[in-house]
């Protein structure tokens, strides 16, 4: 059924997967006087039953603030948003298909692997430099748009390191949500930090499936090492590194 918001209408056409809290959605975005404004992806919040639902509603607010709040080519854009009520949502750009949908088709050559590292390396600086942390990076929330841009999405995990108020359930949470693989050694001990997300960003290097090409091991290794101190870093850093296999290698 059609909804008018504000100036919008949202069509919702089918469902694309669905989340912990909710689903998404393919939605055709018209203004009010019926003209086309194109294709979208719309999250819901769609979780009834919980003692803790008010905890998730904070959390999905906070992952449509700090997602707006981020505006960076490798990172998943959100346009307009309806907090109010029982299921709040957003619209983003809509995305072809995800890292792990990519990998599998086995149709990425090398250069496209070093590419979309390079481009989720962006995105996660940028969210470094705004004192973002992410804690849950993984191929899955890597998404491929038509354009051949990757981009970071789901900020459900992410905080600020500036604001010190988080609950202990959402904390809690993303230590139990996180994908085991990704997941460096202290997060288990709940701590968390740019560290956490370079250690992630070193396992989704490895997916990629490239030890062929020299250096890459090291850089896998390093962002990888079970004391965060021994990491890289910066995500700045692990780019420099890349950049500079990419140049040795003549890639
Ligand atoms: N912008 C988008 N365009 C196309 N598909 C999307 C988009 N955002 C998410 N999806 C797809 O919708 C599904 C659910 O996404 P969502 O981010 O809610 O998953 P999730 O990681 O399980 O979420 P959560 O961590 O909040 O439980 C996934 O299959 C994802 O690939």
């Amino acid at each position: 059924m059609d909804e008018a918001h504000g100036n919008y209408v949202i069509k919702p056409l089918n469902r694309i997967g669905r989340g912990g809290f909710g689903y998404v959605e393919k939605v055709e975005l018209q203004n009010s006087n019926g003209g086309i404004c194109g294709i979208y992806a719309r999250k819901v919040f769609a979780l009834q039953d919980t003692s803790y639902r008010d905890e998730f509603i904070r959390r999905f607010e906070r992952e449509v603030t700090y997602q707006a709040d981020c505006l960076h080519t490798n990172i998943v854009p959100i346009y307009i948003h309806h907090l109010e009520g029982d299921t709040p949502w957003f619209v983003m750009d809509l995305a072809e298909s995800d890292l792990v949908a990519e990998l599998g088709s086995g149709k990425l050559t090398i250069r496209d692997k070093l590419t979309a590292i390079k481009m989720v390396l962006q995105g996660v600086a940028y969210l470094h430099d705004h004192d973002y942390w992410h804690r849950d990076l993984k191929p899955q929330n890597v998404l491929r748009f038509a354009d051949g841009t990757y981009k970071i999405s789901d900020f459900g995990l992410v905080k600020n390191a500036d604001k010190k108020a988080e609950s202990e359930v959402i904390t809690k949470v993303a230590s139990i949500m996180g994908t085991e693989r990704y997941m460096a050694p202290e997060v288990f001990a709940g701590i968390y930090s740019e560290k956490t997300d370079i250690f992630a960003l070193g396992v989704l290097i490895e997916d990629m499936d490239l030890s062929a090409i020299p250096g890459i091991d090291d850089l896998i290794t390093k962002s990888t090492a079970r004391k965060p101190t021994k990491r890289h870093t910066s995500v700045h850093e692990m780019l420099h590194e890349l950049e500079k296999i990419i140049k040795g290698n003549g890639l």
